[in-house]
């Protein structure tokens, strides 16, 4: 196994960063979180990060790895002694990476317009959110995680983002149960694991951070 000094660059509330405390959890890896403020951010994400400037960083032996799935890869990677992320059917594996591009293509951008937009492009981002998760939702079937008998890669780079339901269905006026209620039962027994239970934050204490945003983005 690896020789061990782990630290992330992070920010509570991002589901990116998420991803990684799961995977590290997973992989039974100790690490030092490092919150980061988007306001000031610290010259240490600066150096490590200078092409985006962006958390999540993973910092493994002074060495820095930059972009969450990238960073999911790489924890598998290097831990490769329990809990695998992704197959080593090449091509099992990159149907596991399709379908996290296709989370990072739409979930996020989308999502975001749902809690922050209003009227009529609010409107429309719904019924596009709701058609990805749909998507996800036919792609999980009726397996118990997107990995089959156990979590994966792509249950890794989704979970995170039901965190962010409540906000997404308070301020959007929506019920993601009501329009996906398989997703939302993986999302629940996902809740189970001690590793996306111990990584993911309240929802409410998302929404109240979400509400505090779009006011000091003068969004509300
Ligand atoms: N594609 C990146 C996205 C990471 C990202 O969007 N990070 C946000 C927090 S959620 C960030 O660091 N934002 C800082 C900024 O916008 O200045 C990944 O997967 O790691």
């Amino acid at each position: 196994m690896a020789n061990n000094n782990v630290v992330l660059l992070d920010f509570w509330p991002s589901s990116y960063g998420m991803r990684v405390k799961i995977a590290l959890s997973e992989k039974g890896i100790k690490y030092e979180s490092k919150q980061e403020n988007f306001q000031d951010k610290s010259p240490l994400l600066l150096a490590l990060n200078p092409v985006h400037k962006m958390i999540p960083v993973l910092i493994h032996n002074g060495k820095p790895i930059c972009e969450s799935l990238n960073i999911l890869q790489y924890i598998d990677e290097v831990w490769n002694h329990k809990s695998p992320l992704l197959s080593s059917d090449p091509y099992q594996s990159s149907q596991a990476r399709f379908w996290a591009d296709y989370i990072d293509k739409n979930i996020y951008s989308i999502g975001k317009k749902v809690w922050t937009g209003k009227g009529k492009e609010q409107e429309e981002c719904k019924k596009q959110f709701i058609e990805c998760l749909k998507t996800q939702e036919g792609e999980l079937g009726e397996k118990a995680y997107f990995g089959g008998e156990e979590i994966g890669f792509v249950d890794v780079a989704l979970v995170p983002f039901t965190s962010w339901f409540y906000t997404y269905e308070t301020c959007g006026n929506l019920s993601i149960e009501a329009e996906c209620p398989k997703l939302v039962a993986w999302a629940r027994r996902c809740m189970e694991k001690e590793s996306v239970f111990q990584s993911l934050p309240h929802p409410q204490k998302i929404y109240d951070f979400a509400l505090q945003y779009k006011k000091t983005h003068g969004l509300e």
